[in-house]
């Protein structure tokens, strides 16, 4: 089966006006602009399969946005192919719109003052959804997204995470193929984040709907995610399962070290990172992650070492790290 998404070394530019200090430029600049060019996305070739859950990660200014905007047809490609469920999304947008779902961060189309079901109402309207469709779907998705009572309250009396639940809801009533979020787990609290992973988790069993995310919470990626995109300058740093992800980072290791009350874990902190770890204190532990590609089992035990003669431990553990923490030991 052909992939529901296929970019073939896709790209963005954007045009950027230079603007040098001092009034003689500012003048000449109002008569011969200076641009320069930036490649946001500098042609980057991936496919998406049908029934994925595809996260785009990256850094800020990675290329995540200019590409996902790209993916929802509201800005045009400089240059390469993009194809979404056989579509060109920017040229064949009135029809492309009729297959998609897109939320954008906090962006939702609720309305403020109506209850969530009346704005369900207007969408199903404006999307000419028939009633007997709208009444079966509205079924499915307040099972799946925990909608019950939520619906009859009006839009401004939810939390944050009661909103993104209900606007992805929203966006679903016309059936879309593929959901496109942006950042929707910003200012989510964790358990909303939980939440919202695993309402779309049931979504996607149940309806084999393709869903793309960007998100900045790793953890969401990692949980819910049969492919990882990562992006960085534009470019493709990996592509794969999330599970190859922390394969292909394998090489490294987390030293966990647990103190007793008392004890001067800054200390151990700066120690470790005299020896180049990068660290992370919570509470009474002190977690390094370690780059041991070549002998590390030795490198492992040397650190522990050390750290047993100076410090006092209760405990310590030598772990596999998560994804969140290799790709940002690979950012460093
Ligand atoms: N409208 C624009 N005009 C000029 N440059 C832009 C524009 N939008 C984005 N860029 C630049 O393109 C690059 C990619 O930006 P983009 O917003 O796609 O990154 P991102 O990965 O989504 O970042 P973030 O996580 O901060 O949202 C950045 O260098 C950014 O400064």
């Amino acid at each position: 089966m052909a992939p529901v998404i296929q970019a073939e070394t896709l790209r963005k530019t954007y045009r950027i006006r230079q603007q040098r200090p001092g009034l003689g430029h500012a003048l000449r600049a109002l008569v011969r602009p200076d641009w320069i060019e930036r490649a946001a996305l500098d042609g980057i070739s991936f496919n998406i399969e049908q029934g994925a859950i595809a996260g785009l990660m990256g850094a800020n200014g990675a290329g995540k946005s200019t590409l996902i905007k790209l993916l929802v047809g509201i800005m045009p490609r400089d240059g390469g192919t993009l194809t979404v469920a056989g579509l060109d999304p920017f040229r064949q947008r009135r029809h492309y719109v009729q297959r998609i779902g897109v939320v954008f961060g906090q962006r939702s189309n609720l309305l403020w003052d109506l209850s969530v079901v009346e704005s369900f109402e207007l969408h199903r309207a404006v999307f000419g959804v028939t009633r007997a469709d709208y009444e079966r779907r509205l079924a499915e998705l307040t099972e799946l997204f925990e909608l019950g009572e939520l619906l009859h309250q009006p839009a401004r009396t939810l939390s944050l995470g009661q909103t993104m639940r209900c606007a992805v809801a929203q966006v679903l009533l016309q059936q879309p193929d593929i959901l496109f979020l942006d950042e929707p787990t910003i200012g989510l609290d964790v358990v909303s984040v939980e939440r919202l992973g695993q309402a779309l988790k049931r979504l996607n069993a149940a309806f084999d709907t393709t869903i793309v995310i960007t998100s900045h919470d790793l953890a969401v990626i990692e949980d819910i995610c049969t492919q990882v995109i990562l992006l960085e300058d534009g470019r493709i740093l990996f592509d794969g399962t999330a599970h190859a992800a922390v394969e292909r980072y394998g090489r490294y290791r987390r030293l966990r070290f647990v103190f007793p009350p008392g004890a001067d874990i800054e200390a151990a902190a700066t120690f470790l990172q005299g020896r180049g770890v990068a660290v992370t204190i919570d509470g009474p532990e002190l977690c390094g992650v370690v780059d041991a590609e070549a002998g590390m089992v030795g490198i492992c035990a040397a650190l522990v070492d050390e750290m047993t003669r100076r410090h006092a431990l209760a405990e310590f553990f030598v772990e596999k790290p998560s994804l969140k923490e290799v790709i940002l030991h690979a950012y460093r």
